[in-house]
């Protein structure tokens, strides 16, 4: 990691527990994960196929989600299996914000800035019946999401292209997903080429945002309804800020939730700023299972 980016990610070190070991980490690539797309495949029958190809599976405790440790070959999506749709490569941190929300059969939920649709197929997936309105405001992306839908067999989700600040979606629904976009700390593993160091002017700009992602989503939940808010970035303000601005503003109540994937609590002081709540959110670092970064809050209108 360059000197620019060590700089930058000091000013979490008095947050990120064991913070040479989160350090460490973000020098190292990332392992690829994937899950089992069963609305097509049976999980035994694809993990079969793959490991008769030279794939090295293992397989995460009871989720069809497998860390990769060995492929026969460059990238995971260069198999026949993965354009018959049989399975998804996907941060394993980018399905704890699906696992929060839960989804149930029949439920309408709302995914407000969804593609490529990792969260939306895996909604998807675990749902299996009910309405899905994914929305994004990037035509390209959206493009994407689209094919993901096609490839992996998905019939019952709504694309929509609108502005998640301000968007009217003409139905209140049972669940949102705003994973919001934010500053993108937690992908610099997967991506450091791409990674951009922002400002605290940026953070703050993407905090204002989020926030008013975080309003129109409340108008469009149903009372007793929840909100799942998600960012894959460490930044504070653009985490607990954003949720403490929910609770305080928008008298959304926050909810305990559990995942099955190491995490630690939310932060408690940072930046001149306090935040209740702590052990209501929850925070995957690349240290504890060799992942992304991802931060989690469930919130109930
Ligand atoms: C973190 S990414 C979403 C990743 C996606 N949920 C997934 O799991 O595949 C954030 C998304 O927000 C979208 N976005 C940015 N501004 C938006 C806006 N004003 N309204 C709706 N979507 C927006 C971006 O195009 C991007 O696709």
């Amino acid at each position: 990691m360059d000197e620019q980016k060590i700089e930058y990610f000091m000013q979490y070190s008095e947050i990120i527990p064991n913070f040479d070991a989160f350090m460490e980490s973000l020098d190292k690539p990332q392992p690829y994960w994937m899950r089992v797309n069963t609305l097509k495949i049976r999980e035994e029958e694809l993990i079969e196929r793959l490991e008769n190809k030279g794939f090295k599976l293992e397989k995460y405790k009871n989720l069809n989600a497998y860390r990769i440790i060995d492929m026969p070959v460059k990238h995971p999506g260069a198999t026949i299996e993965h354009s018959l749709g049989y399975y998804y490569i996907q941060d394993l941190s980018s399905m704890a914000p699906v696992l929060a929300l839960n989804p149930q059969r029949g439920e309408k939920i709302l995914d407000m800035a969804a593609a490529p649709g990792s969260k939306t197929t895996m909604l998807a997936e675990l749902m299996r019946e009910g309405t899905i309105v994914a929305n994004d405001i990037n035509f390209n992306r959206l493009k994407s999401l689209g094919g993901n839908l096609e490839r992996l067999g998905i019939t019952n989700v709504l694309i929509t292209k609108k502005d998640a600040k301000k968007g009217n979606f003409g139905i209140k629904f049972n669940k949102i997903l705003l994973d919001a976009p934010c500053s993108g700390e937690g992908t610099v593993r997967k991506n450091p080429w791409g990674f951009r160091v922002v400002g605290d002017r940026e953070h703050k700009m993407l905090a204002r945002n989020q926030k008013i992602m975080l309003k129109n989503a409340s108008r469009h939940v149903n009372n007793g309804g929840i909100i799942v808010y998600s960012t894959c970035t460490f930044n504070p303000w653009e985490n607990e800020g954003v949720v403490k601005y929910g609770i305080e503003t928008l008298s959304l109540e926050p909810v305990y939730f559990d995942i099955p994937i190491p995490h630690f609590k939310g932060v408690e002081e940072w930046g001149g700023e306090k935040y209740e709540y702590g052990e209501y959110y929850k925070r995957i670092y690349p240290h504890l299972e060799d992942t992304g970064g991802m931060f989690i809050a469930v919130l109930k209108k």
